[in-house]
């Protein structure tokens, strides 16, 4: 007998000893359905790289609708939109938001004509059509809650009459869910999910987002309704408040740096919990891997599989589409 031999029953390295074991004995997976992709899109004809997000397309419709289909066929069901106005349509009372016509309307036609089972969720938030660039209308330096609700409630029944599937409201307004709630089912769209930003934070890491899309507050910042990154009791605050204004589905973003208010989250609800690795999340990664200091592939599947292991059931990512191409290629 090895003298060095040490007399212990458990040896949690038995449950690690080969791939077929560890298949067995793991806790977590993370799967192309469990992904919801970003698209960012335009007015333009032209399909052009995002220089504030390396590896991003800012799409032409028609090149949104290609995308959509590539990652709906790769077994992502979901993309969420996110358009770039025009300049010269944002105003300060954000009216472009609830044109019928409009881009975005446009998008979820397009898109639901072409491929009916995608589901289509789109961004309520006054952001990219408002000339301050703040998610809520302006007046005399503040953000006014509940005048932009009523904005808000007009986005979101534009978006259910073009064929959204869910809404989701990322401007972080009090009240906003209830009031969306209230004017989709007035309107016969009973049907209409919604998806709320329960505690979004005031982050540094959307940064390259306002970039993607010319949305940066022109004068200010968000705090005075997006969360203090320092507060995890507030979050589930805002839980509590969404639920009985009937959220169909909460949302934490951030993600990877947030991952205690996701684990709250989930242990404090029933809804399905999202969670979304915004652009500076995924521009880390980009970055670090360009750099060839992180190996690109393996910290993008660690990443999601924290956000999943943390209790996120949908992932909100970038790396949607090229995470679900992998899946497939590995028979899963
Ligand atoms: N309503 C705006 C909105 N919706 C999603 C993001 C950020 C997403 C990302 O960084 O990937 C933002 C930016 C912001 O709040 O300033
Ligand atoms: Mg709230």
């Amino acid at each position: 007998m090895n003298p060095l031999e040490l007399d212990m029953l458990s040896r949690p390295r038995r449950n690690r000893k080969s791939a077929g074991v560890r298949a067995l004995t793991r806790e977590t997976t993370l799967s192309a359905s469990d992904l919801v992709l970003p698209l960012f899109f335009h007015e333009d004809p032209e399909d052009v790289a995002i220089e504030s997000m390396p590896g991003c397309t800012r799409w032409s419709l028609e090149g949104l609708v290609k995308e959509a289909g590539e990652a709906h066929a790769l077994g992502v069901p979901a993309v969420v939109l996110f358009p770039k106005i025009e300049e010269s349509l944002k105003t300060g009372d954000c009216e472009e938001c609830y044109n019928p016509e409009g881009l975005v309307p446009r998008a979820i036609r397009a898109l639901k004509a072409a491929h009916p089972d995608l589901v289509v969720m789109t961004d309520v938030a006054l952001d990219p059509y408002n000339a301050d660039g703040h998610d809520g209308l302006v007046v005399d330096g503040e953000i006014i809650n509940d005048e932009t609700v009523a904005v808000l409630c007009k986005q979101a029944l534009s978006q259910a009459e073009a064929g959204a599937d869910i809404v989701a409201p990322s401007d972080m307004m009090d009240g906003r869910v209830a009031a969306i709630r209230d004017a989709l089912d007035a309107n016969g769209f009973q049907k209409v999910s919604i998806c709320s930003y329960t505690a979004k934070y005031a982050s540094a890491f959307y940064g390259p987002f306002r970039g993607a899309l010319d949305s940066a507050p022109k004068a200010g910042d968000k705090k005075t309704y997006q969360m203090d990154p320092a507060n995890a009791r507030e979050a589930l605050r805002e839980l509590e408040l969404d639920e009985l204004e009937g959220a169909d589905m909460v949302m934490v973003k951030p993600g990877g740096p947030y991952l205690d208010i996701v684990k709250s989250v989930r242990e404090n609800t029933r809804l399905p919990v999202a969670v979304y690795q915004v652009s500076g999340e995924y521009l880390m990664i980009q970055a670090a891997s360009a750099g060839g200091w992180l190996d690109r592939e393996k910290v993008i599947f660690e990443s999601l599989l924290g956000i999943k292991r943390a209790g996120a059931d949908i992932i909100l990512t970038y790396f949607a589409k090229e995470v679900a191409g992998k899946l497939k290629g590995l028979g899963q």
